[in-house]
């Protein structure tokens, strides 16, 4: 097998389907290995690829391994093979504990979103001089621009771009669901509410990458006097931008709580 993904689960998936569905990799050469038997062969069944156990791991190139981190510390006996390359999606696993656990330092330590599966996941990329010798960095690089845009960013930064870009589609999810609410409670009915609320974040989004600060977006759209700066106004009274600066920096420290549990 060319690639074994260990850990079908939500990442697992969104990855196996950007990379399918670009031809990175033939579904015949991706292994799937999940605890859960009969939803892995449903995906292995829709996707092509072949569902695999712990005994058909020798020989496999490359292991990417997208468990939980605290499921990790048992995993890592039967994962580690001699001659594969391994690349974590793991947060707050470092480098030097993948290496510890696995017994090699063929490791690459990533951290994609969820928007992989609609190749637009931005990934962080690090790993070691042996990765990069054996072609490991390459072959990551390779995968995860595939799938999006993949940035090299030295390992003292993996935990904030975790709390910013990885954790960042669920507070992004948390502000759509906030204003569909606030569209119903003045009277929209939900299903409009939800659809104006996503495509919102979308056109938004775009319109973002058309300006050098997102501050000239707000002004441009906030009229003296007017409806937008009556509600942001009200935002700021709530301590919005407050509240999300918060929510990377908890979610920074708790990548680097979870990498003192491998310690
Ligand atoms: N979700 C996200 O947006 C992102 C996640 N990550 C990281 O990726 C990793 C995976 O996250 P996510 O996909 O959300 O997690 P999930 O819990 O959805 O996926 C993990 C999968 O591994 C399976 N599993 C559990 N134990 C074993 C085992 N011993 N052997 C084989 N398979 C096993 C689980 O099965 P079962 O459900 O039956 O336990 C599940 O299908 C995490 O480390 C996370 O930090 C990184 C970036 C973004
Ligand atoms: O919540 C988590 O721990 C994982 C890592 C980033 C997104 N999901």
């Amino acid at each position: 097998m060319k690639l074994v993904i260990v850990g079908v689960g939500k990442l697992g998936l969104a990855l196996l389907e950007g990379v399918t569905s670009r031809g990175v990799i033939p579904p015949s050469e991706i292994g799937l290995l999940d605890l859960n038997t009969v939803r892995v062969t449903e995906i292995a069944e829709r996707t092509g690829a072949q569902v695999v156990t712990p005994a058909d791991l020798p020989g496999t190139d490359r292991i990417l391994v997208s468990l939980q981190p605290r499921v990790f510390l048992e995993a890592a006996d039967w994962l580690a093979q001699e001659n594969t390359g391994y690349i974590s999606t793991m947060a707050g696993v470092s480098v030097a504990a993948l290496t510890r656990r696995l017994g090699t330092r063929r490791v690459v330590r990533v951290m994609p979103n969820l928007a992989a599966t609609i190749g637009r996941s931005q990934t962080a990329i690090t790993g070691p001089r042996e990765a990069t010798d054996a072609g490991d960095l390459a072959f990551a690089r390779t995968l995860f621009a595939a799938v999006g845009d993949a940035y090299e960013l030295p390992e003292h930064l993996f935990n904030a771009f975790t709390g910013m870009s990885a954790s960042g589609p669920a507070y992004v999810a948390v502000v759509a669901e906030a204003l569909a609410d606030g569209g119903v409670r003045m009277g929209l009915p939900r299903p409009l509410a939800n659809e104006l609320a996503a495509k919102l974040l979308v056109s938004t989004g775009e319109l973002l990458q058309l300006r050098a600060h997102p501050g000239l977006l707000k002004d441009e759209v906030a009229s003296p006097g007017g409806t937008t700066i009556a509600g942001l106004a009200a935002l700021e009274k709530a301590g919005v931008r407050g509240a999300l600066m918060e929510a990377v920096v908890q979610a920074t420290r708790r990548g680097n709580e979870l990498g003192k549990d491998q310690e």
